[in-house]
């Protein structure tokens, strides 16, 4: 496994939800990620951040371990749920909160 896959593994292990957004949740540089931050304020769920516009080795080395081009990605338990439309789509049909329940405490 290269390095920086290690390195993401690590990060997963260690946060059951989170959230590899541009900007950080007080200040988003992106509309996008700010979608989704709007989005995970109405659920009581606690979650990481990575801003990955300051991490840049995560910026290309998750779109390749999770062979999804764009951010924000949220995952849960490691595995990537979705990008802004798609966390959107799980809200809009009542299903993200499943979603976020199922995070490892
Ligand atoms: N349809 C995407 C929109 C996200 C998107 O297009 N993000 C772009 C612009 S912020 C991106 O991350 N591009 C790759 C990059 O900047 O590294 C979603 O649902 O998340």
């Amino acid at each position: 496994m290269s390095d920086i896959n290690a390195t993401i593994k690590a990060e997963l292990e260690a946060h059951p939800i989170k959230l590899f957004m541009k900007g950080v949740p007080a200040m988003p540089q992106c509309g996008f990620s700010q979608t989704v931050i709007q989005i995970l304020s109405f659920y009581d769920v606690e979650y990481s951040s990575m801003n990955i516009l300051e991490n840049p080795e995560f910026r290309q080395g998750l779109k390749d371990y999770f062979e999804w081009p764009t951010f924000p990605q949220l995952v849960v338990n490691g595995e990537l749920v979705g990008g802004c439309d798609i966390i959107m789509e799980l809200h809009e049909n009542g299903e993200l909160q499943e979603v976020l329940d199922s995070a490892k405490k």
